[in-house]
């Protein structure tokens, strides 16, 4: 197991926001978070994360509680992608994605940024000023800089048997065209099969879901209402139910089921 809670509660600002929650990640696996806006899928996310640090105990990470690891040991073994990313000053895009690398060496820092700039086609952007890049470019840079943190402990991890890491993503590809949106999940697919990498991502589009994940956890109003296998989540009757909007389910053979508002 790489992380895990266990009927876990959430409240913030006396608002109970997460309700009896149990996931439990494996290695290697794309575990998505669906649900509609407010079911607390960010905040589940943000609990995994170690970002609440009242709660950190009660998640476990490779059999310890998140509580337990040093900032340095997290940044090695996890990288996190929040849903907005704000950059104050003009830092060019190398610049922000060798940010996720700096105990590395020079030689090893520039190998690992130009691979994670590569895997998400934004290599050209280099050398540009991070805030004057599109909203889409933008996302593939962050893309970059959370992959660039754990590529090569994956990679070693693979190699030597170590401990596997997990990449944590929210609506990582909200402001992406169709074929970047499809490009970063074979990506993402890629590096959980070749490398054992577990990845969470908080989604919203269903067709995403159905194509690329694992498992998926569906929430609503912070419960938990199905949890399992992909298609054995995402039916007509859960999502009519939770997202209270008719769709139809075209089911297709030899290809994942599409999603479609009736
Ligand atoms: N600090 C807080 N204090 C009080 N309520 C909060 C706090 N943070 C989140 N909430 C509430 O918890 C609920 C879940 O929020 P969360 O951001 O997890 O939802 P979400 O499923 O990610 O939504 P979206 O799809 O809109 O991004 C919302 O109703 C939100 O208003």
């Amino acid at each position: 197991m790489v992380i895990s809670v266990e009927n876990f509660n959430l409240t913030l600002d006396g608002t109970a926001v997460l309700c009896e929650i149990t996931v439990e990640i494996k290695a290697g696996e794309l575990f998505v978070i669906l649900g509609p806006n407010g079911a607390g899928k960010s905040s589940l996310l943000k609990v995994l994360a170690g970002e609440f640090e009242a709660y950190k105990s009660a998640v476990e990470f490779h059999g310890r509680p998140l509580s337990s690891y040093s900032p340095r040991e997290l940044a090695q073994l996890r990288a996190v992608m929040p849903q907005a990313v704000h950059l104050d000053f003009p830092f060019l895009v190398e610049e922000v994605v060798s940010m996720a690398v700096l105990h590395a060496n020079k030689a090893e820092s520039q190998q690992r940024v130009a691979e994670a700039l590569a895997l998400f086609d934004v290599s050209h952007l280099a050398h540009r000023n991070y805030l004057t890049l599109s909203g889409g470019e933008q996302q593939r840079v962050q893309l970059a800089r959370v992959v660039a943190q754990i590529l090569h402990v994956a990679q070693q991890a693979k190699q030597s048997g170590g401990l596997p890491p997990l990449l944590l993503l929210d609506e990582c590809t909200s402001s992406l065209d169709l074929a970047h949106q499809q490009q970063v999940f074979q990506v993402l697919r890629r590096m959980a099969r070749d490398y054992g990498m577990s990845v969470i991502a908080v989604l919203h589009d269903l067709n995403l879901a159905s194509q690329y994940a694992d498992r998926a956890l569906l929430l609503s109003e912070g419960k938990t209402y199905q949890q399992g296998q992909v298609h054995q989540v995402l039916t007509q009757q859960t999502i009519e139910a939770v997202y209270q909007t008719p769709v139809d389910i075209i089911d297709r053979p030899g290809a994942w089921p599409i999603i479609v508002p009736r």
